[in-house]
């Protein structure tokens, strides 16, 4: 089944009316990771990471709306994650305590409105990216103006892939996810499929079968090919619903799953490619077609939200 394209971010609409009383969209696109090296772990058992992120032209879509109560209201909640659980609700608190630290005394509250589509526990940083938007929003919308590295300090408290959403820009990361270097991968057409299984980030963190020292240096090639997704290698022994769709898109596109999983990207020269591939796809794979970009949808729209 394809998963429905209906929230295209290339143009969100942002009018010019007050900022304050109406509603305003913004996009949380999904990231992939091009490879992801695990090159040693931690004393806090945080792993260290090479990766390299890029953008895809397909999300999430939020709708955040100032009110006067200083309450956060999420009103679409997410099925299976509790309002006080959920990182939308978390990084809009998490705001309301820092402007609070600034000095701020009335800070005001947010009515917030999201439309999923990006699959949960998929490796595509849909939480994360959540998170990012409603940083880089309510920064903005409560006329606050934290620094843009202040809000990724701040969301790397929430997730390790909080940063790369909030700076916006393709990049190669080290660290947990947050030492950034901009880059700009070639911005291929991706077909990106679930397999019918939700892989926890922290069960693939704590395997035993996952590779932890990759040699730093090979993530330095100038051939992205030469490099792969260190938790793929410990997912496809556990995971046989993650290794049958693997190879079975292997036959047809460079394919690799993305993050810690489930999904896997399959990379095409054109759309069309990628939307064959698609319609050939097994049963009740879910999938969607979208393009890498190097620069997040989340990016303009936040710019002209400031210049409203
Ligand atoms: C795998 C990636 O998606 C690559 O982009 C991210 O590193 C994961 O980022 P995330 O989903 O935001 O993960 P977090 O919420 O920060 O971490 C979830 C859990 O995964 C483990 N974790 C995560 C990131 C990391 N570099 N090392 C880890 O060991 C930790 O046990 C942590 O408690
Ligand atoms: N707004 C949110 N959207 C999605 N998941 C959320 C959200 N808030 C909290 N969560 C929790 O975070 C978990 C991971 O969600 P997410 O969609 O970010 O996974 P992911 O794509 O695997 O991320 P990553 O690539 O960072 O590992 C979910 O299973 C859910 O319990």
């Amino acid at each position: 089944m394809a998963l429905p394209l209906t929230n295209s971010l290339d143009s969100l609409p942002l009018d010019n009316l007050p900022l304050e009383s109406k509603f305003h969209q913004f996009p949380s696109p999904a990231k992939l990771n091009l490879f992801l090296h695990v090159v040693g772990r931690r004393s806090d058992g945080y792993h260290e990471l090479q990766t390299l992120f890029q953008f895809l032209d397909y999300g999430d879509t939020l709708e955040i709306k100032v009110t006067d109560s200083g309450e956060i209201n999420l009103l679409t909640p997410i099925a299976g994650v509790a309002a006080e659980d959920n990182l939308i609700v978390k990084a809009a608190k998490m705001l309301q305590q820092a402007a609070k630290a600034q000095g701020q005394s009335h800070v005001p509250g947010a009515e917030i409105n999201i439309n999923k589509v990006l699959p949960m526990g998929g490796g595509l940083g849909g939480g994360s990216s959540n998170a990012a938007t409603v940083l880089l929003a309510l920064n903005v919308l409560w006329q606050l103006n934290l620094s843009t590295e202040k809000l990724a300090v701040l969301g790397l408290a929430l997730g390790a892939d909080v940063p790369v959403f909030i700076h916006g820009f393709a990049a190669y990361a080290e660290g947990v996810g947050e030492k950034l270097t901009p880059r700009n991968p070639e911005e291929y057409w991706y077909l990106v499929s679930k397999p019918d299984c939700s892989i926890s980030t922290v069960s693939v963190f704590t395997s035993d079968d996952l590779p932890r020292n990759t040699d730093r240096q090979l993530a330095q090639s100038a051939d992205i090919d030469a490099c792969h997704n260190d938790c793929q290698i410990m997912v496809i022994k556990h995971y046989p619903e993650v290794a049958k769709l693997l190879s079975w898109l292997l036959e047809y596109a460079p394919s690799q799953m993305t993050g810690t999983g489930a999904c896997i990207f399959s990379r095409f020269d054109s759309k069309a490619e990628a939307c064959d591939i698609q319609a050939q796809l097994p049963e009740g794979i879910e999938s969607f077609v979208a393009k890498g970009i190097n620069q997040s949808p989340l990016i303009p729209a936040i710019a002209a939200l400031s210049r409203s």
